[in-house]
């Protein structure tokens, strides 16, 4: 199989072909990946679905009701980002006969488990139902990555609370997992929270390894941040406001709030001043200049995604035609990245 080399970036467009975007056959479709949302009754699953994707307010999910059946939800969103949501009732044991669809079924397609941990509540009773999530699920299918989102942290006011809680939790599970000579399981853990960035920013580090080009995507960001003396780069998904992409610097959540924040301002004046015009809509941007010389600034990249950059000190009168040209290539790098995906997943059907 061809391997997928970085584009040739910021030396001019003549090696990078045009972009196609062609519908995707049913084959693909269900070869997209699945992550599975589980955890105990009012844990806080389908806020998660609700208030990322659906743009349901955090305030407005008190007055779910409690899902009852297995939810599948096709998650497309940009074109790097095409997979299936599973969200697992909390009423349903999937390991009792009884279930519609049984554990193996559902663990051997499955890439990703999310499990939701309501600290709020008394969360060791969250863990025996974990421990025998991971235990099976690992042992159906050793490729799944697990990942633990210890939720509603919003209700521990200290920092401190925070960590003591992740802590004991991160203690008990791995100890439980030794006991059972499963050291080699890796679970990653995060503090979310629906009222604030936090679910956006564990969600992003989610979906992101879904992305086989990731390390291609972070070169290029990488690449870009050298070229025109940007600080931080993110490649983001409009719709869900996650990032499928950032350069290898540290991530600031206060950084992240602040990019979410402009997305969603640029996205409200779009919407009041859009012309109806695909065409103006693709070539949307926009730069908000911030405290001592700095700026965040906006370019959409297709009809999903937008690059996002942060930039201090730096004179943008001066370097706006450098930003815009090396923004155009970074475009057609990312068309080009997404055509060898395309072609090698048409190859890997024939
Ligand atoms: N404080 C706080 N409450 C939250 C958060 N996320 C969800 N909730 C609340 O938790 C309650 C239960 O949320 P749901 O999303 O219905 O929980 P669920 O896991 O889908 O529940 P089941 O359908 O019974 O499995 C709701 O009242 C939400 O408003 C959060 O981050 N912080």
């Amino acid at each position: 199989m061809a391997e997928i080399n970085p584009p040739e970036l910021f030396i001019g467009s003549d090696a990078i072909q045009p972009f196609s975007q062609e519908p995707v056959s049913m084959a693909e479709q269900e070869a997209k990946p699945q992550i599975i949302l589980m955890g105990l009754r009012r844990c806080g699953k389908s806020s998660i679905a609700q208030v990322v994707f659906n743009k349901i307010t955090p305030n407005g999910t008190v007055l779910l009701e409690s899902t009852t059946k297995i939810e599948f939800t096709d998650i497309e969103t940009n074109t790097f980002l095409h997979y299936e949501l599973v969200e697992i009732p909390g009423q349903m044991d999937i390991f009792e006969s009884t279930v519609p669809m049984n554990h193996e079924g559902l663990f051997s397609n499955c890439d990703a488990v999310i499990y939701i941990i309501d600290c709020s509540d008394s969360y060791e009773s969250a863990l025996p139902y974990l421990y025998q999530i991971v235990t099976c699920a690992h042992k159906i299918n050793p490729k799944i990555r697990f990942e633990v989102f210890i939720h509603k942290t919003d209700v521990l006011r200290q920092d401190g609370d925070k960590l003591a809680i992740r802590r004991s939790i991160y203690y008990k599970v791995t100890r439980d997992l030794q006991d059972s000579c499963l050291e080699a399981v890796k679970l990653h853990f995060y503090l979310t929270s629906i009222y604030d960035y936090s679910i956006f920013e564990a969600l992003s580090s989610v979906v992101q390894k879904l992305i086989p080009e990731l390390p291609t995507l972070e070169n290029m960001l990488n690449l870009l941040n050298q070229k025109c003396r940007i600080e931080k780069s993110y490649l983001f998904d409009l719709h869900s406001k996650i990032y499928i992409a950032t350069d290898s610097t540290p991530l600031d959540i206060a950084m992240y709030a602040l990019v979410s924040d402009m997305i969603d301002t640029v996205l409200d004046l779009a919407n009041i001043y859009d012309s109806g015009s695909d065409a103006k809509d693709a070539n949307l941007s926009s730069t908000f200049e911030l405290n001592n010389k700095s700026f965040l600034f906006l370019k959409k990249v297709n009809q999903y995604l937008a690059l996002v950059v942060f930039m201090t000190g730096e004179d943008l009168q001066e370097t706006s035609g450098l930003i815009e040209y090396n923004f155009y290539l970074f475009k057609k790098a990312l068309e080009n990245v997404f055509e060898i995906r395309t072609r090698k997943s048409k190859e890997k059907l024939l």
